[in-house]
């Protein structure tokens, strides 16, 4: 079984203006909401692909009861662990084509609260996958997703992790199964410029052979993907499109590898089946299709190097 762990989930707020102007009122020319965070996205595009999976984390308030009822309607199974907080709005403006984002803040994680999400987790073993992902809300300490990881590997559980900056750099030391770090995520982690594929396939292989991280999926948003494993070093093209939103973006490229990594066991297709969720969503309004994601996958590259 597939579970999604958020942490700090969110109602996306996604308004889209001509020309945003600081300073004075703007409308927008339209704005929707939808039920984010990264766990929670990779569980949709699950879904979308016809995978079941079941959302774990933290959710609070009108907002989180505003994702439940979305997952619900879209039957994906969920078992939060409730907050009297509400979970926090994340603001996506569109001006023209520039994409800004304001992310907000965490509403508070009691000790009681983070243990009965623990309860969850301790009941999970071998065949089992994991995906945790997003920002640690500010009251859980930075080895949060680093102690998940060791409890979860202890079980037997396949761990997958899409996270950033600190939470991400205690948490490669127990050896997650696949991360997807994009290519500013993995500069952060090593605190080095990445300026070519060879810088990135170097970092990547010190992940895989010195972390022990089986699956490493590096996303290059419009340049497409390098993957390090033991099969070898693949670089993937992205499609040519239209990019029209961005969000979601990465979170599909991972729900797409587990997806297809879960039906063939072949790394390479996993990778392009990635690029190619990845993709879709970037050129729709919202996430991807599977048929979305599948009609790119002739565009797609795969170079072993
Ligand atoms: N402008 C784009 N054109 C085509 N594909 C894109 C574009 N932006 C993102 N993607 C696809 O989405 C994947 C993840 O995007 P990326 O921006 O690297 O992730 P993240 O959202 O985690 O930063 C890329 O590997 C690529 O397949
Ligand atoms: O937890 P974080 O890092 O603040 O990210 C949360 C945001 O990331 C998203 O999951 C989108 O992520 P990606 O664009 O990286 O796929 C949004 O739904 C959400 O608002």
């Amino acid at each position: 079984m597939i579970y999604t762990v958020t942490l700090n989930p969110a109602v996306d707020y996604v308004i889209q203006l001509d020309n945003f102007e600081q300073g004075t009122i703007n409308r927008s020319k339209f704005d929707y909401k939808e039920a984010g965070g990264k766990g929670i996205n990779v569980s949709r595009v699950l879904n979308r692909l016809g995978a079941t999976s079941t959302a774990l984390g933290f959710i609070g308030g009108f907002t989180g009861k505003f994702i439940t009822d979305y997952l619900s309607e879209v039957n994906i199974a969920h078992d939060f662990v409730s907050l009297e907080e509400d979970t926090r709005i994340n603001v996506k403006l569109k001006s023209g084509d520039e994409e800004s984002e304001v992310n907000g803040t965490s509403p508070e994680i009691s000790e009681k609260a983070y243990n009965h999400l623990l309860e969850k987790l301790q009941g999970l073993s071998h065949g089992d996958v994991v995906v945790l992902a997003g920002s640690l809300p500010t009251s859980l300490p930075q080895d949060t997703y680093k102690s998940l990881v060791t409890m979860l590997n202890k079980r037997g559980v396949s761990t997958i992790l899409d996270t950033s900056g600190k939470a991400l750099g205690e948490a490669i030391q127990a050896g997650p199964t696949f991360i997807k770090p994009n290519n500013f995520e993995l500069a952060e982690l090593f605190s080095e410029e990445v300026k070519s594929d060879d810088d990135i396939i170097r970092l990547a292989k010190r992940l895989h052979e010195e972390n022990n991280i089986d699956h490493v999926l590096v996303s290059l948003a419009k340049e497409g993907a390098i993957y390090v494993g033991a099969t070898g070093v693949y670089k993937l093209n992205a499609p040519k499109g239209k990019a029209i939103h961005s969000v979601g973006a990465g979170d599909s490229s991972v729900a797409g590898f587990i997806y297809k990594l879960q039906e063939t066991s072949n790394a390479e297709d996993a990778a392009k089946f990635a690029v190619a969720s990845g993709s879709a969503t970037a050129f729709s309004k919202t996430l991807c299709t599977k048929e979305e994601a599948e009609s790119l996958l002739n565009d797609i590259h795969v170079k072993k190097l």
